[in-house]
Order: C-alpha cells, then structure tokens, then sequence
C-alpha cells in the first residue's frame, strides 16, 4: 500500500495524525502540498500569510527530507490536483488532518467520496482542534453562543489526546510524482519587497515554533495574567502565526501548558478563544460576510470614506494608541491583542465602517490571519458577534492609552510623531453616533 498525504494548514511533521497513521505503510508515502487559489468559495490568501506560507513551506520540506520523504508542491483545484498525485504515484491510501471551514470541508467531503467510489481508501484526521466542534454542545445539542459557558464545557470534556510523536523516519514514494518549484509560486513580495519587518521579527516553521513554546513556558507564561494587556511588554506567547499554519499543534501547547508548576490558567482561557472561534465558524461558515447578531443587518454604516480608511490603514489617525498599533501591523504583519481591539472599536464605531472592511485589511497583513480568528474577533469588537455583553463597547483609544501603555513606551517605539497631528475625527461626537446607530437598532 502506498499513501498520499495531503498536508494543509498543519505543516509539521510532530503530533500530525495522517503523517502518523502514514508512517509504516510499506509502500511508502507521498507527501503533497497543493495551492488552492481555485476551488469555490476558498478564500485567496492575504500577502502577508504568502510570505509565511513560502517559508513554512521550506521548513517543513527540509523536515520531511530528513525523514527521507520528499515535499511535493502542486497548485490547482484540490480536488483534481489531489486525484493526479494519487495516480502518478499508484497511491491506495489519502489521508488528511481535518479543516472545519465551510468551503473546505465542502471540497474535502466530494474528494472523499471521489476517492472511495474509486476503491482508495481515504480518511481525515482530527488534529487542527483541541476538541471536535461536534463534540462540545448545550444540554440542547446545540452550539454555545458565549465564551464562558463554551469554555466550561471544554474543561469538563475528556482531555485533548495527547500529541503523537514525529515518524522516525518515512519511506518515500515521491519519485513517479511531479512537483513545482516553489519559487514559481511568486509568494514572496517582489517589487516592493514590503517583508523586511516580518523577516526581522519571525521564523516561521515547526522548530522555531517548539522553541517559541518552550521559552514562553519557561520564561514567561507564570506573568502571563498580569502583564498580557501591556502592548509594550513582551508577555505573551507570540504563538499565534505557529498556531495558525499548524506548525504546532494546539494539543501539544495545551499539555505543555499543563505540566504540572505550570501557572497557566489564563494562558489556557486564551486558546479557549480560538477554540470557540474555530467551533464558531464550523457552525456559521459565513462568518466573514454575515452578522452573527441578525439585527446588525440593519445597522447604517456609515458612506466608505477612502481617506478616513487610508488614514487607519497607514496610522495616521492622530490617535497614538491607533497609530502605533496599524503601524506595528504594517511593519511586523502583528499587532498586540490589546491594540488590536482598540484599532478595530476606532474603525467600526468612531469611523463607523462596516466591520468587514477592517477585517479584509487585517486578512492581507497579518501573519497569523485565519478564517476563524479573525472575522470572529472583528464582529466580536464590532458589537454583532459571539459577546455576552448587554452594551455596546466602545473604547476610547486615549484613555487606553492612559491605561495600558502609561509611560508612552509602546507608542514611542511605534508611532512617536502622532501625538503631534491632528486628530481625524472627534471622540465625544463619533461616539454619540455610534451608539445612536445601535440604539436604532437595538429592539429591532
Ligand atoms: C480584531 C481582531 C482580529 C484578530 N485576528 C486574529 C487572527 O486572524 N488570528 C489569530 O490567531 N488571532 C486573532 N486575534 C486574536 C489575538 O489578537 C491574537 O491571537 C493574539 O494577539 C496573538 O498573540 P499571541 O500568540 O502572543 O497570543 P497569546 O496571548 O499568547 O495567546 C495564546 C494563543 O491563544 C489564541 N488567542 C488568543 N487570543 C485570542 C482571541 N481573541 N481569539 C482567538 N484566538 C486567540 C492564539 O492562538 C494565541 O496564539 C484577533 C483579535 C482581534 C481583536
């Protein structure tokens, strides 16, 4: 038997279930990569995940090539690319780790039945999740709508499976298969070439990844509680873009985080977050495009102002929290948790533009921007998300400042010129017609 695996957004080759489930076939295995810019409704990747994909890509080839298997790169539609590799190589076996937005399991699920009216045997694999979304629901059987309650939920289940070991070593059955290059693929920035920042503050791939880990959990995760929310201090994982490329496993950061010694609670509250993300999108694939809270549908936005956006965009709001915050982005493709809150609550409600806006600029310039995540956390500041709040938020990005970047270190590093300009907009009046907007629709 031979088996194609199909690796996706988890390029690793430690607790990665197909690889695992692969490793002893004595017919070897194909391990392939595909570029799906074509199949309906997968959404084009932004460019600052490009560049991260094409270096996490060259990890985890060298990876694998110390193993002594061989990473095909193939671009096209999954569900023709994956077929031809499976008959170039004579595979019997597909395997993959599961993916839970909408337009992929839709492609997943036609290849599966493809495959097996063929006679292969082809599976998928959880991996991606600490638990199946399927698996945590209300006494009702239905999705949680709130954090807490989902959280509780998912430390009263049955514990992540403990992560599984990388193969010691893999039979190749590669050669028959052609492969492209992957500097064909053009995923990095040319002219101009924009990636200085994300080369000078990343390393992507699966070892940087497992270090990354290792240094927070020795060093930083007992103050993680009390210093996360301060933008100028170093304090949190920085595991984010590793999480989102599955360079590393959330099961293999959960049992980590839960050796004991470990004061890692609130660590832990914060992969709940993706979690419930990730179950959120399962459950709403529109996510990117449709209000969770139905009443927002109506909500009046305000007219697109392409210098108000332009403004946001390249921190020149005159606003240093904002500022320094879009300016970090631009430069490192990340923005502190904090900041990013404050950046999305100034576009949304003191711009008033429609969230999906600011959403599909974080999508182009974060390296951690992924499917769930992000719309999840932009209708969750825009007000029409998964909140159990009974008001609508609106933060006020000086006295965040007061707050959580008090001596200034934060928004000296990042934007030190913008207390000088002038603001773009009023507070006190921006926050009135905000909240206006959601008093016309409150009862609705
Ligand atoms: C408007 C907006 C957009 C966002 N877009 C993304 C995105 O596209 N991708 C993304 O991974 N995170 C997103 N976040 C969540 C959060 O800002 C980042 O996960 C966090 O800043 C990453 O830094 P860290 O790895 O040091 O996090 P840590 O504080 O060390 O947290 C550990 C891990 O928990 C997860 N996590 C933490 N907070 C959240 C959260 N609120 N929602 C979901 N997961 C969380 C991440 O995987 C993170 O790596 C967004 C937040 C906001 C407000």
């Amino acid at each position: 038997m031979t088996t194609v695996v199909w690796f996706r957004d988890d390029l690793r080759i430690a607790d990665h279930p197909a690889l695992a489930a692969a490793a002893d076939d004595p017919g070897g295995v194909v391990c392939v990569y595909v570029l799906d810019e074509a199949s309906a409704g997968i959404r084009p990747l932004g460019g600052a995940a490009r560049w991260w994909l094409h270096h996490s890509l060259t990890a985890l080839a060298a990876s694998l090539a110390e193993l002594g298997a061989t990473l095909v790169l193939r671009r096209g539609p999954a569900g023709e690319e994956v077929p031809r590799v499976v008959a170039e190589a004579g595979a019997d076996r597909v395997l993959w780790n599961r993916r839970y937005g909408g337009a992929e399991r839709e492609v997943d699920a036609a290849l599966k039945r493809e495959l097996r009216d063929a006679g292969l045997t082809a599976d998928s694999l959880p991996g991606g999740l600490l638990h199946e979304p399927w698996t945590i629901t209300t006494k009702e059987g239905g999705p949680y709508r709130v954090y807490s309650p989902f959280w509780r939920a998912c430390l009263a289940a049955p514990p992540p499976a403990r992560p599984l070991d990388a193969p010691d070593t893999l039979r190749d059955a590669a050669g028959p298969v052609r492969s492209d290059r992957l500097d064909d693929w053009g995923l990095l920035p040319t002219r101009p070439d924009w990636a200085g920042g994300l080369a000078e503050t990343w390393q992507p791939g699966e070892v940087a990844a497992l270090e990354r880990l290792e240094t927070f959990l020795d060093e930083r995760v007992d103050d993680y509680a009390d210093d996360r929310d301060v933008p100028s201090i170093d304090a949190t994982s920085n595991l984010s873009p590793h999480l989102r490329w599955g360079e590393l496993s959330p099961r293999t950061v959960w049992h980590r985080a839960t050796e004991p010694g470990r004061a890692s609670a609130a660590f832990l509250g914060e992969l709940g977050w993706r979690e419930f993300a990730w179950h959120t999108l399962f459950h709403a694939p529109d996510l990117a495009e449709r209000n969770l809270d139905r009443r927002f549908d109506a909500f009046e936005w305000a007219e697109p102002d392409a210098e108000l956006l332009g403004a946001w965009q390249r921190g020149e709001t005159g606003f240093p929290l904002v500022d320094a915050g879009m300016r970090e982005l631009w430069r490192t493709g990340a923005m502190h948790n904090r900041v990013r809150m404050v950046t999305a609550s100034f576009l949304t409600k003191n711009l008033l533009t429609d969230w999906r806006v600011g959403e599909r600029w974080f999508w182009d310039t974060l390296v951690d921007a992924d499917q769930a995540s992000n719309p999840f956390n932009w209708q969750w500041v825009a007000g029409c998300g998964a909140d159990a709040a009974p008001y609508f938020r609106v933060f006020n990005p000086l006295l965040q400042e007061k707050k959580f970047d008090p001596e200034g270190r934060y928004v000296g590093r990042w934007a030190p010129d913008s207390a000088g300009r002038m603001p773009i907009v009023e507070l006190p009046f921006t926050r009135e017609r905000a909240l206006a907007a959601y008093a016309r629709i409150r009862g609705s």
